[in-house]
């Protein structure tokens, strides 16, 4: 039998990119062919950042599609991404979806395509090809946005989203505390654009039920209130480059390897790694007390300062930083982060809290640091202290930032003890027990792989 052909779609940001990349890497070891589908910026991105172009197994075939939009001044208007997308970029799937299958080429008989594209999973269906969506959240991010009716209805949220009064939910004992203020559609700038991305939601949500499959970045260990809130969610984490023995791919940024020979010539278990994922920015005066903070810790540290949040002032305070404390920490632009959290020398990892990176941390036994910014972050700093306690929030001062004396104090609270590190070691164990033979993501990950080979299309 000819190798099966899948279609893989990621929404076109960094923290869905990677995901996606490594599920295909691990498809690809099972005997598949994968289309791989970014939008034109995004393809040129990841192919400018792949500092080895044989890196990619060949059966990995890299293709490119319109996103609708015409510049970058465009794209960082909130909302319009999106909605050029949904307005474009299904007609240009169903398009190369038609193409490949009309040519000599292996028919595509499935569509995995990001949780977040639910159109996706509509043209496919459309088409009669199956379908799986995967998410690249916690499970309990889409739990929640399954209970929207019932928030509804309990009189948590309006029909618009808006939460009725500010409070705290636990949908159930092992899940995050949520607190209605933070949800991410939520937290944006204006009603109208809340009631837009709410609505959006809601109707992607209705979507991704018709999928054959939904698989997620996650571990019944992790989340089992979750899962048993939404059995239909299947776990096959955590996906890690490391798992298969390989390198991570579909980065935007070149990853800069030099720092993994700095960090060993550091101490075994003294570096605090400090990253914010690929969207978040800082103010000049919070970006400060973090330096100072960071400096005032006596303790080396790995930075990751990317290279669109060194604007004008940041790049000569970052130059100054550098100098000042060139024998104490490294600053990087884009790190090798899988790798560099399975570094014996890293002691913890002050991070936003994306869900790649907690995973990644969790997978290493490394404790957190938790400084979240939007959406899903505010639910994983929750799981990290309140429910798996394998690290620490910050408070913030009454303009909203962070002191440098604080962030002094909780690297010292985190790192003051064995609890933390002990606690983290012994969920590692747990979590990489479920990618071995026998363990629960391993079965899903088979089942999976096993309804795509046998599949036909309907
Ligand atoms: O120097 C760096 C910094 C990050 N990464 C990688 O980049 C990814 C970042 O992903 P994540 O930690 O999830 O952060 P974001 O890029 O912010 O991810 C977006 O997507 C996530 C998954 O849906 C959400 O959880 C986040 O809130 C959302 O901001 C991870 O795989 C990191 O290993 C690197 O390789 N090098």
């Amino acid at each position: 039998m000819a190798n099966p052909h899948v279609l893989v779609i990621p929404f076109p940001v960094q923290g869905h990119v990677i995901p996606l990349m490594e599920l295909a890497q691990c498809l690809v070891e099972h005997g598949f062919i994968i289309t791989f589908v970014n939008t034109e910026v995004t393809h040129e991105r990841v192919l400018d950042a792949l500092a080895d172009k044989g890196l990619l197994d060949d059966r990995i075939r890299l293709v490119a599609i319109p996103d609708g939009l015409e510049s970058e001044e465009e794209r960082k208007i909130p909302g319009k991404l999106a909605e050029a997308i949904y307005r474009v970029m299904p007609g240009k799937l169903e398009e190369l979806i038609r193409e490949i299958n009309a040519s000599e080429e292996e028919p595509i008989t499935c569509v995995i395509a990001d949780q977040g594209l639910g159109w996706a999973l509509e043209v496919a269906g459309k088409m009669g090809i199956r379908r799986a969506a995967f998410l690249t959240a916690a499970a309990a991010s889409l739990v929640l946005g399954f209970r929207i009716p019932c928030l509804i209805d309990d009189g948590i949220i309006d029909h618009d989203g808006t939460p009725i009064k500010k409070q705290t939910l636990q949908l159930a004992p092992t899940m995050p505390l949520m607190n209605t203020s933070d949800f991410v559609w939520a937290r944006v700038a204006n009603l109208a654009l809340q009631k837009i991305i709410f609505g959006a939601m809601v109707q992607n949500n209705r979507l991704v039920k018709l999928a054959d499959w939904l698989i997620c970045n996650s571990t019944y260990d992790l989340e089992p209130g979750a899962f048993d809130l939404a059995p239909e969610i299947k776990p096959i984490g955590p996906l890690l480059a490391s798992n298969r023995l390989g390198n991570s791919a579909g980065h935007f940024w070149m990853e800069d390897s030099t720092c993994l020979e700095w960090l060993d010539k550091q101490p075994p278990g003294s570096v605090i790694y400090v990253a914010f994922g690929s969207f978040a920015t800082f103010s000049k005066p919070q970006f400060e007390e973090l330096a100072l903070g960071l400096e005032l810790t006596n303790r080396p540290f790995l930075w990751v300062l990317r290279q669109d949040t060194k604007d004008g002032t940041n790049a000569t305070y970052v130059e100054g930083l550098q100098h000042k404390t060139a024998t104490q920490g490294q600053i990087v632009s884009w790190a090798p982060q899988q790798k560099v959290l399975s570094h014996p020398s890293i002691a913890c990892f002050l991070s936003h809290c994306g869900w790649n990176s907690t995973v990644e941390s969790v997978s290493n036994g490394v404790p957190m640091l938790c400084w979240p910014y939007f959406a899903d972050q505010f639910f994983n700093q929750s799981y990290i202290c309140d429910i798996w306690k394998v690290g620490l929030g910050f408070k913030r001062d009454a303009s909203g930032a962070i002191a440098h004396g604080e962030i002094k104090n909780k690297v010292d609270e985190l790192l003051g003890t064995m609890t933390f590190k002990e606690r983290a070691l012994h969920l590692k164990e747990r979590l990489m027990n479920n990618i071995g033979e026998g363990g629960s993501s391993h079965e899903n990950f088979t089942n999976f792989v096993d309804w795509m080979k046998t599949q036909k299309s309907s």
